[in-house]
């Protein structure tokens, strides 16, 4: 997860609170709930090996942006070529999709499949389906791929499956009519990624222009009700234990680009948002620089920009 720290990395100041993470059930002892060791480190290695993979990637393409802003050519040869030993985002979107695994919580589409399910009758039954574009996609077999409640356009900088384009959102087309434009976005797991707080600040505007928000008034009520919309997933501690942003500013910055708040859940690793684009956007309003807001040792570096 791209977490930025300001010192060296600490893993426990990267973690949620205390009290979001589970107790034991019931009092059953410690002891009792363990699986066996063996499987249990051998789990916890590779766990270990492919989030320490993500944070590398996360981490050394932040460096990289910094060295390309910097002009330092020097830096940015070797930057790169450290990427590519990794194994480059190949690699990375490999650790990611072992960190989708069932086993590790499954795919965060589940999440939005939960909170639409209300809906699912009306979204299967109109003559055309609900658009929705994946930006950031791994796969074309997760839960909102399954549901075929959508049609779907997926696209990804480096597509690992057909039917994923391989396509830099930042570098879409923004459509020209209302037929080209989507219900709704998924943004899972992709504006941590973006290494500068300017990018994700762009990014998180960009994903506007490619709502249709007339489309609203032909839907029915319920659907009315939360299309067009963004899924938003972010890893907590981005929002939960950063020095600049919180989840008031965050609301507040979402708010200046015409969002409102329709779902949000909270575990001890991700939160997860469905936005409905429902306002005209503030530009006014929009004056999110970069401030500590939520200052503490322990906190992290995770910031959006937007101005
Ligand atoms: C951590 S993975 C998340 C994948 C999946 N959505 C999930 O929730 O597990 C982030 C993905 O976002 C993609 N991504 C980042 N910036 C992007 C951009 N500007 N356009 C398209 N894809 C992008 C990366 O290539 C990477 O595959």
């Amino acid at each position: 997860m791209s977490v930025e720290k300001a010192e060296e990395p600490d893993k426990e100041s990267s973690r949620p609170p205390k009290s979001l993470t589970k107790a034991p059930k019931n009092g059953a002892s410690l002891a009792s709930g363990r699986p066996p060791k063996a499987e249990k480190s051998r789990a916890s290695v590779s766990h270990k090996k492919t989030r320490d993979q993500i944070r590398s990637h996360h981490q050394l393409n932040k460096q990289l942006a910094a060295a390309q802003a910097k002009g330092d050519d020097v830096e940015v040869a070797e930057l790169k070529k450290r990427i590519e030993d990794l194994g480059g985002l190949q690699s990375y979107q490999l650790a990611s999709i072992q960190g989708q695994a069932k086993d590790r919580g499954g795919d965060s589409s589940t999440i939005l499949m939960q909170w639409l399910k209300p809906m699912a009758k009306q979204m299967v039954s109109r003559e055309h389906k609900i658009r929705l574009l994946e930006i950031g996609a791994l796969s074309t077999s997760n839960a909102c791929s399954k549901s075929g409640l959508f049609e779907i356009e997926r696209i990804d900088l480096f597509s690992q499956a057909e039917g994923i384009l391989e396509q830099d959102f930042m570098k879409r087309p923004v459509p020209d009519s209302d037929l080209k434009q989507f219900d709704i976005i998924s943004f899972s797991l992709v504006l941590n990624f973006v290494p500068d707080p300017e990018g994700r600040g762009e990014m998180l505007r960009r994903t506007c222009q490619f709502l249709n928000k007339h489309a609203r008034r032909a839907f029915e009520d319920e659907l009315q009700a939360v299309f067009p919309a963004l899924f938003l997933v972010l890893p907590a501690p981005c929002i939960v234990n950063s020095r600049y942003i919180t989840e008031e500013r965050l609301t507040c910055m979402m708010a200046s680009l015409g969002y409102v708040i329709l779902e949000r859940k909270l575990t001890a690793k991700l939160v997860y948002y469905l936005w409905q684009l429902r306002d005209k956007p503030r530009k006014d309003k929009q004056d999110f620089p970069k401030k500590q807001v939520h200052p503490g040792a322990s906190r992290n570096n995770f910031c959006v920009v937007l101005k």
